[in-house]
């Protein structure tokens, strides 16, 4: 067997949190703690503070001084208290129990959710990120005489109803297989020998470093994510990424979760980031209740929630953020269509701000740091549709979706604008659409994709998707259009044919686009249905021109009481949508040649 860098092997065979480095504390600013006496200590490397052992990161080294950032609660800690530094990155530690966790910025397992919505983790206790204990029924995929490489699939075990854990190669590691246990193992257990050294299922990964891949394939697949307005208007590719940004209380947190619960991704991983408790704990409680739409099992079993709330110290706001989009790449690797949401992004940004103010650095726009953007880049651009490492040839992705909160709703705010230049998607979220009821209310002014997805939609959807869907973008920009010469002069200005497109620009808003993440039947919209409604609206203004044509008065026309049936197509019963909308589309064109 060989392996590269001895020091960081993936393959985990037991607790090795030894000191390299021992120092002291000499100064604490909030989260950002300075030591001097660690001369070994590179940037990036894990420190533990103080008696507490309160776990931080080298951010800074300047001389014999090393900054370091501490993703736990600093209060009491003295200057004079030791510092250990352990000479190895934040690492997540990987492999079957994943799935189903509850778990805080650097990856602990969150168990004790109080009663008044704050969540809580002792500070210094450092459990084991996965349970030690727990034996996974390994099914081998290899023999002994085999040669593999890095990202071979060595075995899987079943992970939950829905997902088969596929145990890889590690990184570094090639050679013959010399021995199969094919039996019940837990994470540390070795399950297969390559070249008589044994490898276990537990991984361990930097969080700051990209996974490499074999390469990395275009974006052709949209993912589904079941909200009418995105997935016609903006649609995001599987392996791409988007951003929601939003003023207060415009929906973010609730179409981020409606996109973790009916998005066709196989596994999700939600971060959320420095909202509040309150908002955190509902996701906490609600999540675990829930059913797959499409297994029908626990929702909870393809999902994996990272908890960070505004009541945690900022530092590990970071920290989630690397550790959701490590995890993802887990999965991605494993051949699998994976979603992370981040809500918020904005919350990650103002801790950078924070750590880099107390660090006294130059600030840039609005006191970010002028490095604000590449770390933005970093994240958005681990996003991707890949070709994984090693055989059997599997391919996965990983599409972000990541929430933004500017100030007053103002999107020339610099998190914004560098997330937008990032990101494929921009579904921007619109105070006035919020205020009117109208959800989600994503502006489909302002909004826009970058993904051509028209080819796949008309091929496994309906040919006439990618027509319609021009049909109905224009519409929409007509209707806006005169809506302002509405709001001066009064619809009576309008001509004949304008108060059609008028009436057409209200079905569209009201009866497509608008989708109630809380009613059951409609919460989340399947391409075809979407399709199917498409058409009954666009057959029905085709109806209205012809009654029109004919010489019929235009209030009798955009009155018509048939028209009301539109509002009622998204009870459509689920298995009979194409016949509900042929019937639809015939009982408008009778009522309309009967005016
Ligand atoms: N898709 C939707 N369907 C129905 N109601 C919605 C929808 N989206 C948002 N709402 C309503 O708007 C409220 C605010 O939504 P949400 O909490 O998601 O906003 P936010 O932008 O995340 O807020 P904050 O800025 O506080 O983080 C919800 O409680 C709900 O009443």
């Amino acid at each position: 067997m060989t392996t590269t860098d001895p020091a960081s092997r993936e393959s985990w065979s037991g607790n090795r949190r030894v000191a390299t480095d021992s120092g002291r504390v000499v100064r604490i600013s909030g989260p950002v703690v300075s030591a001097t006496g660690l001369p070994h200590t590179r940037l990036f490397d894990v420190v533990r503070v103080g008696v507490e052992q309160l776990l931080g990161e080298v951010i800074k080294i300047d001389g014999d001084l090393v900054v370091t950032q501490v993703f736990e609660n600093t209060t009491g800690l003295q200057v004079g208290e030791p510092v250990e530094a352990t000479g190895e990155p934040l690492y997540a530690e990987l492999g079957p129990g994943l799935l189903g966790a509850i778990l805080d910025g650097t990856q602990r397992p969150l168990q004790n959710l109080s009663t008044d919505g704050a969540l809580y983790i002792a500070r210094g206790a450092d459990p084991p990120r996965l349970d030690r204990d727990l034996r996974w029924d390994f099914r081998p995929a290899v023999d002994v005489g085999d040669r593999v490489g890095p990202g071979d699939l060595l075995g899987s075990v079943p992970e939950g109803r829905a997902i088969e854990h596929r145990i890889l190669v590690p990184t570094g590691v090639s050679g013959v297989v010399t021995s199969v246990r094919p039996e019940p193992s837990t994470i540390l257990d070795p399950v297969v020998d390559v070249d008589g050294h044994p490898v276990a299922m537990l991984r361990r990964w930097p969080l700051r470093r990209a996974r490499p891949v074999a390469n990395r394939l275009p974006l052709t697949v949209p993912l589904i994510t079941g909200q009418r307005v995105l997935d016609l208007l903006f649609p995001v590719a599987r392996g791409g990424s988007a951003i929601i940004p939003g003023g207060f209380g415009t929906g973010k947190t609730v179409l981020e979760q409606a996109l973790a619960k009916f998005s066709t991704a196989d596994i999700v991983v939600y971060v959320g980031c420095g909202e509040r408790g309150n908002e955190l704990t509902e996701v906490l409680e609600e999540f675990p209740e829930l059913s797959d739409p499409r297994t029908g099992a626990p929702l909870m079993e393809r999902t994996v929630l990272i908890a960070n709330t505004s009541n945690m110290p900022v530092a590990a706001r970071e920290a989630s953020i690397y550790s959701g989009i490590t995890i993802a790449e887990y999965y991605r690797d494993q051949g699998y269509d994976v979603a992370m949401m981040a809500d918020s992004t904005s919350r990650w940004g103002e801790a950078l701000r924070e750590v880099s103010s107390r660090l006294e650095e130059m600030p840039a726009e609005d006191g970010y740091p002028a490095y604000l953007a590449t770390r933005l880049a970093g994240f958005y651009e681990r996003a991707g549709a890949v070709t994984c490492l090693g055989t059997p040839e599997r391919t996965g992705a990983v599409t972000i979706v990541g929430a933004v909160s500017p100030a007053g709703g103002d999107f020339s705010e610099p998190i914004t604008q560098n997330s937008l230049r990032l990101a494929g998607c921009f579904w921007a979220l619109d105070t006035a659409l919020s205020r009117q009821r109208h959800f989600p209310a994503v502006n489909w002014l302002r909004s826009f994709s970058q993904y051509g997805l028209d080819e796949w939609f008309d091929r496994e959807i309906g040919s006439d998707w990618s027509p319609l869907r021009r049909w109905a973008s224009a519409a929409l920009q007509d209707e806006g259009a005169l809506q302002e010469v509405v709001s001066l002069l009064g619809v009576e200005a309008l001509a004949a044919e304008q108060r059609i497109t008028l009436r057409i620009g209200q079905a569209l808003r009201e009866d497509l686009l608008q989708q109630s993440s809380f009613d059951d039947l409609d919460a989340s919209c399947p391409p075809q249905r979407l399709l199917a409604m498409l058409r009954v609206i666009h057959e029905t203004g085709a109806a209205m021109r012809s009654a029109h044509q004919r010489g019929v008065a235009i209030t009798a026309i955009t009155s018509a009481a048939v028209l009301t049936e539109l509002g009622r197509m998204r009870r459509w019963p689920p298995d009979h949508v194409d016949d509900s909308a042929t019937r639809l589309i015939q009982r408008i064109a009778e009522e309309m040649s009967s005016l």
